[in-house]
């Protein structure tokens, strides 16, 4: 297995293996949820699955420009550059691939405000073919959410109407894990 050190700005990571080499696959053989992170091999708990580079939006940005497109969908709350306020950040890599759930979720992810990364790890083993969940946080969601009800409808991205970004999260919320 391939891998190697890459160096993004300030953060450095061992981002050198491709996704399939990681055990992961970026695609969902269900279909109805659109993309999603799903195991392709047996991964034991406490196994970094990602480190996904951020890209920074300024306030002014998120306002006039991010929210009113479907990048919304896909970022995450970050402290602007006073640390005062929250803007939002795009996660780069498979940080923005993974789905919702709140009951499921086997992924835990950390904020580093320092390298502007997000870190991925797994919470418990993961079996091959299980697909690897992050929590969007327990406030409302703009989607029907397929993980609340078996019975669910589920929501298209095409659709969705609503302006909220992924992660309601505070900053010390899920973020507290330590790695
Ligand atoms: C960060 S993206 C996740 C990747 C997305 N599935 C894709 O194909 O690009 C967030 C979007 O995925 C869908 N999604 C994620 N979790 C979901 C869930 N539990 N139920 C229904 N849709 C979900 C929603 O459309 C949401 O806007």
């Amino acid at each position: 297995m391939l891998s190697w050190p890459v160096t993004f700005g300030k953060a450095t990571s061992r981002v050198g293996r491709t996704i399939a080499e990681q055990g992961l696959t970026s695609t969902d053989p269900r279909d109805f949820l659109g993309r999603g992170v799903f195991a392709t091999q047996d991964i034991p708990r406490s196994t970094v699955v990602d480190v996904s580079p951020v890209l920074i939006f300024s306030e002014d940005e998120v306002e006039n420009h991010t929210k009113h497109t479907r990048l919304q969908h896909y970022t995450y709350y970050w402290p602007s550059e006073s640390g005062r306020t929250m803007t939002q950040a795009l996660a780069l890599g498979l940080g923005s691939m993974f789905n919702h759930s709140l009951r499921g979720q086997n992924v835990g992810w950390k904020r580093n405000t320092e390298t502007d990364v997000i870190v991925y790890t797994t919470l418990r083993d993961i079996k091959a073919g299980e697909e690897l969940c992050i929590s969007y946080g327990s406030a409302r969601l703009w989607f029907d959410d397929a993980d609340a009800s078996p019975d669910a409808v589920l929501g298209d991205d095409e659709l969705d109407t609503g302006g909220e970004t992924l992660a309601e999260l505070e900053l010390s919320g899920l973020g507290k894990m330590d790695l």
